[in-house]
């Protein structure tokens, strides 16, 4: 296993946001964690990436246990993430912005900046260029790398934001709704990137999505949570004809057929 949550529990206050969860996640899968609205799935991506500390619960990845580190010390060991949100400096160039999610791995500092002459920390700089083109090369943005990141089409910056991720080498990604707000080709496109980052650059990857057409075609396994708890996991057709599910999902249209007719019957 690349990746254990054992035992999660998050509150905030009185809110339970994470109850009890446990899942476990296999090198080299695409993993996808469904739900309905405020079912505790940005939640659990936040205790895994290290923004969340949960009250109990042990979250292991290649055997070690994650609570308590920082999560520059979890980029470090290889969790890369994306955001539900654009977060993406959108003056700075497209080059710039994936460059920035590189730093953690740049060695050089004010001290070693000293050496860059002699040559080991401008050799340095010159790998990390590379890299970061080979990125740009994989993700197919050549053509907007010199272009302001807040400039670009709403696609195109969600992949931006996508190399940002894999700027740090992860072994494990975390991705949050990747495809909200895209029109369908732009859609097709992004599951087209995740899928060969994780077949061709050998990413395992954990993602939340809500459309359910992109989860069944992508992931290899889906966990289900539902007001914080784990209803379900297991194959994407099981869990798509399982009843728990079909009536959590059915409970939240139910929810906005009331809030229709409440608007109706307030008009
Ligand atoms: N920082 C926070 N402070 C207080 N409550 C929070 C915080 N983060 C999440 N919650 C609460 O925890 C619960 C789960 O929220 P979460 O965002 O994880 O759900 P979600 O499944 O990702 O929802 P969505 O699909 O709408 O993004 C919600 O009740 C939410 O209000």
């Amino acid at each position: 296993m690349l990746l254990e949550a054992k035992g999660i529990n998050l509150r905030f206050g009185g809110i339970r946001a994470l109850t009890d969860v446990s899942f476990s996640v296999r090198k080299g899968e695409v993993f996808s964690i469904i739900g309905p609205n405020g079912a505790g799935k940005t939640s659990m991506l936040n205790c895994i990436s290290g923004r969340y500390k949960p009250q109990e619960g042990e979250i292991i990845y290649r055997g070690k246990n994650l609570i308590g580190r920082s999560i520059n010390d979890r980029a470090a060991m290889g969790i890369g993430r994306t955001f539900q949100n654009l977060a993406l400096f959108s003056h700075m160039s497209v080059l710039d912005n994936i460059m920035v999610g590189r730093h953690h791995l740049l060695k050089n500092n004010f001290f070693t900046g000293m050496l860059y002459w002699i040559g080991g920390a401008r050799k340095e700089e010159l790998k990390h260029r590379r890299d970061v083109e080979d990125i740009i090369d994989f993700l197919e943005i050549q053509h907007v790398r010199n272009e302001p990141a807040g400039t670009l089409s709403y696609g195109l910056r969600k992949r931006v934001e996508l190399a940002r991720a894999i700027a740090i080498n992860p072994d494990l990604i975390l991705l949050d709704e990747p495809m909200a707000g895209m029109n369908l080709e732009e859609k097709e496109d992004m599951a087209r990137y995740i899928l060969d980052l994780n077949e061709e650059l050998g990413v395992t990857v954990v993602m939340i999505e809500h459309d359910m057409g992109v989860v069944m075609d992508i992931s290899n396994r889906v966990m289900v949570l539902d007001f914080g708890k784990k209803i379900a996991e297991g194959l994407p057709e099981e869990v798509m004809e399982n009843e728990h599910v079909k009536h959590a999902y059915l409970g939240e249209e139910d929810e906005l057929l009331h809030d229709d007719e409440a608007e109706a019957a307030a008009l």
